[in-house]
């Protein structure tokens, strides 16, 4: 079957060569034909049952809020995005931003403290907590003093979040994992959604107990991560053969996590249902997508959580929030590819986040 369908997409790329298409403005269209094939392969997999495809635009329209000029600041949302260290402060820049710019009122970075000055540079928009120390600047003794001074400082913001992103450049210093552990407990507690990603994911792979069971908790691996958290979890290999069946199986076995497995399609799960989603996207793989989808996630679903509140449940809150993030950023990194091709970055699809949103769900 696979073979099948790999012949058809081999055979659609050689139309498309034969028909003397340009082959840079029409990569965009030969990655949808290779999607909508793709689909159609998952689907005549699943012995040709109904599609996996969500219908991702009216989610995304259904669970955006009117712009009411009756609303105050941080009804449409406060993000909190845990990371930066030393080595990395794009990444929790990216992630924050990205909720900004689609219309979250207020965006925390807690980074480590020599990563804020960095950060704040970036942006005036963003609110940076230098908080987080790494072990090099912690000494021995002064370890349990200093981790419990993090925690309650943290603690005095949690409950104003919606949504915590927990990983974009976060790094792997155990004390400072350990500290997000403790972090990550409160958050729980307290109901707070989080999304995990990153050095989060690598944290969680390791410590699933942090997430087990909390329907409130998304993780989005990549290709890496999801290996690890397949071989850890399943206790076995990545199974492409069956993708959407093992993504369902490795939901349901951490207890209900929604899980969005990136790729050229994206598939997310809930342990209950699994759905994909395969529309627009780009050909360049710039590192700082997966941050730009992690604060994306995060706005959607804090407002998903809302809709689902005052109108009852149709899918959960964390399946819809995955949908519509999943859809933005890959509308947005279409656009950007458009304009830049080859020179794509971040920041150039970053700055296509606000169109994408307006051509699928025009402000009224
Ligand atoms: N502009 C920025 O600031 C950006 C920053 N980014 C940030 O980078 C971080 C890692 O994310 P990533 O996507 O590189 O992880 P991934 O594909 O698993 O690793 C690739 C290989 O590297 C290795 N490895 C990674 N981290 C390691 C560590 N701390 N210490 C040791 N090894 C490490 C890893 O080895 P492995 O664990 O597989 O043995 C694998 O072979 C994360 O915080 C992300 O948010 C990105 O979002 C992009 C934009
Ligand atoms: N082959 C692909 N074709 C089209 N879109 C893709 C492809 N792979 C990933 N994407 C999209 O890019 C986004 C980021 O996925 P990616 O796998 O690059 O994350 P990542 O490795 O965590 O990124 P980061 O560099 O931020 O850590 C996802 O929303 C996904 O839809
Ligand atoms: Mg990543």
């Amino acid at each position: 079957m696979q073979q099948y369908y790999g012949g058809i997409i081999r055979r659609q790329q050689h139309l498309i060569r034969c028909l003397g298409a340009d082959h840079q403005s029409n990569s965009i269209n030969t990655l949808r034909l290779v999607n909508n094939s793709n689909t159609r392969m998952q689907s005549a997999m699943s012995g040709g049952g109904p599609t996996l495809e969500a219908d991702a635009l009216s989610i995304l329209r259904s669970i955006s809020p009117t712009l009411d000029s009756s609303k105050h600041k941080g009804q449409a949302g406060k993000i909190a995005v845990l990371g930066g260290c030393r080595e990395y402060t794009g990444a929790p820049y990216f992630s924050a931003i990205s909720a900004l710019k689609i219309g979250a009122d207020l965006s925390h970075v807690i980074c480590t403290k020599d990563a804020a000055p960095v950060i704040k540079s970036y942006s005036p928009e963003l609110i940076v907590h230098p908080l987080l120390e790494e072990s090099y600047s912690v000494r021995e003794e002064d370890r349990k003093s200093v981790s419990t001074l993090i925690l309650a400082e943290v603690d005095k913001w949690m409950e104003r979040f919606d949504c915590l992103v927990i990983g974009p450049g976060l790094g792997r210093d155990p004390f400072l994992l350990d500290c997000v552990s403790d972090i990550m407990k409160h958050a729980r507690q307290r109901n707070v959604p989080m999304v995990i990603d990153g050095d989060g994911l690598f944290l969680v792979t390791n410590r699933l107990d942090l997430v087990s069971g909390y329907p409130l908790a998304v993780l989005t691996p990549n290709v890496n991560e999801y290996k690890r958290l397949v071989q850890k979890v399943l206790n076995c290999e990545v199974n492409d053969q069956d993708g959407p069946q093992q993504l369902l199986s490795l939901a349901s076995s951490i207890g209900g996590v929604t899980i969005l497995r990136k790729g050229l399609s994206d598939y997310i799960s809930d342990g209950k249902e699994v759905r994909s989603v395969s529309i627009f996207g780009s050909p360049r793989r710039c590192g700082g997508q997966g941050d730009i989808l992690s604060g994306s996630v995060a706005v959607f679903l804090a407002w998903a959580r809302k809709l689902v509140d005052k109108e009852g449940p149709t899918m959960s809150p964390t399946m819809l929030g995955c949908i519509a993030g999943s859809a933005l950023m890959r509308k947005a990194a279409s656009l950007a590819f458009e304009d830049k091709k080859r020179s794509t970055l971040t920041t150039d699809i970053i700055e296509c986040l606000g169109r994408s949103l307006e051509d699928i769900c025009p402000v009224r």
